[in-house]
């Protein structure tokens, strides 16, 4: 069954507090509104993503989905989550989908679990909600300040998204429903409209991010959800050359030759380059920006760099560490350690404390004991979602 999602963040988050709208903040360094989407991506069954977002966010927006593939362009919301889902569900019209997802940009930490089991209740009763039994218990408001017995908690549930539906059933729905006020959920429009919505089992991790307390929670879930340490090794050569300079760490130094490459021939940016792609399995520099190609002829190493730290932060992973040792009897490098570790930590945006550089002879013994060349080691260390 062809299945689509729609991950609606056109809201203001206003009771999250000040700033940024919620899902446009960052939670581990990634953005709210990414985690969400790409929870959905690759996710079996599923052909892709409609986000709807307010206008006023369309270049947030397009930074934040940057490079997630089977994310379509965004479509505007409305006034109210209704209005907004109405919006996203009318976007699919042209090409509809059997089954539909909707879910709340506002909750990150959906799981591959809740997804298979949205699309397999939806195929099952053609309207369908995570639903949690409640833990504490119930009380109705009577005066300001006062409680009475409330209802059963057994009776009552605390439903989640993403709810799940017949597409041409939830967009009869909505169409049928889009006078009927502000309903809060999809599975209240579902019933208004007359149809029976089945509860499948939600996830206590798949919170809503509500207030200012629940950013502090979903900080903390989303460090400890990093539990993929990985840790990977770059190592580069380059031959010296006529020259008054090499280029090493992003840094210009003087010496009697030059570097030969294609680029500057930074072999510390490359090694550490390598390395970091080798975290992701990436591939390798060669990979990314073939030295047959003609742009990347004399180019400043920092790009490739900065490439392959995008391309760690995209995969939702945290730079912890970078070590690199360079190989060569000429020039010294003592001297220029400390400005580049500033240097490579400024290309790669973390602090300098997360950045090591280190230096050896090789006794006069190999190509750069008889200082035919300069070699980098490499390696990197990140820190990425476990993904089963
Ligand atoms: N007009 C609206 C209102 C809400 N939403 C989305 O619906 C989800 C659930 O809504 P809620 O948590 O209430 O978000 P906000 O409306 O942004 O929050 P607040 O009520 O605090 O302003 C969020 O992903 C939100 O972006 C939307 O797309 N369009
Ligand atoms: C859709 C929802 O997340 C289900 O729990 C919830 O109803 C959204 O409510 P809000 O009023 O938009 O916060």
């Amino acid at each position: 069954m062809r299945t689509d999602v729609i991950v609606v963040a056109a809201g203001r988050g206003q009771r999250a507090g000040d700033g940024l709208p919620k899902q446009y903040r960052t939670l581990a360094g990634q953005p709210v509104l990414r985690r969400t989407l790409a929870r959905f991506v690759g996710q079996p069954g599923i052909r892709f993503v409609q986000p709807v977002i307010s206008p006023e966010h369309a270049d947030l927006f397009a930074s934040v989905a940057e490079g997630l593939p089977d994310v379509r362009p965004p479509v505007t919301g409305g006034a109210t989550r209704q209005a907004s889902v109405r919006a996203g569900l009318e976007a699919l019209a042209a090409d509809p989908p059997d089954l539909v997802l909707i879910h709340d940009a506002a909750r990150p930490f959906v799981s591959g679990r809740l997804v298979a089991d949205a699309v397999a209740a939806a195929a099952a009763h053609g309207a369908a909600v995570p639903a949690l039994a409640l833990v504490d218990t119930l009380k109705a408001l009577t005066d300001p300040g006062f409680v009475a017995t409330g209802p059963d908690r057994n009776a009552v549930r605390g439903v989640q998204t993403p709810q799940s539906f017949r597409y041409e059933l939830i967009l009869a729905a909505h169409r049928a429903q889009a006078e009927n006020g502000d309903l809060t959920d999809d599975a209240a429009v579902a019933e208004a409209a007359g149809h029976r919505v089945a509860i499948f089992p939600g996830d206590p991790a798949n919170i809503k991010l509500t207030t200012p307390e629940d950013f502090v929670t979903a900080e903390r879930n989303a460090l400890l959800a990093l539990a993929d340490v990985r840790t990977a090794t770059g190592f580069d050569v380059h031959a010296f050359g006529p020259g008054d300079h090499v280029v090493l760490g992003g840094l210009r130094i003087p010496h009697t030759m030059g570097l030969a490459g294609h680029s500057d021939a930074d072999v510390v940016l490359h090694a550490l380059t390598d390395a970091l792609l080798g975290t992701i399995g990436s591939g390798d520099i060669g990979h990314h920006f073939p030295p047959s190609d003609p742009q990347w002829k004399g180019a400043s190493s920092d790009r490739f760099l900065v490439h392959a730290a995008n391309l760690v932060r995209a995969a939702g992973g945290r730079i912890a560490h970078l070590d690199a040792t360079i190989v060569c009897e000429a020039p010294k490098i003592g001297p220029h350690r400390e400005a580049m570790r500033e240097r490579i930590a400024a290309i790669v945006d973390i602090p300098v404390a997360r950045v090591s550089v280190k230096a050896t002879t090789s006794e006069q013994l190999g190509f750069t004991g008889r200082r035919e060349g300069i070699a980098a080691l490499a390696a990197a260390t990140v820190r990425l979602p476990w993904i089963d």
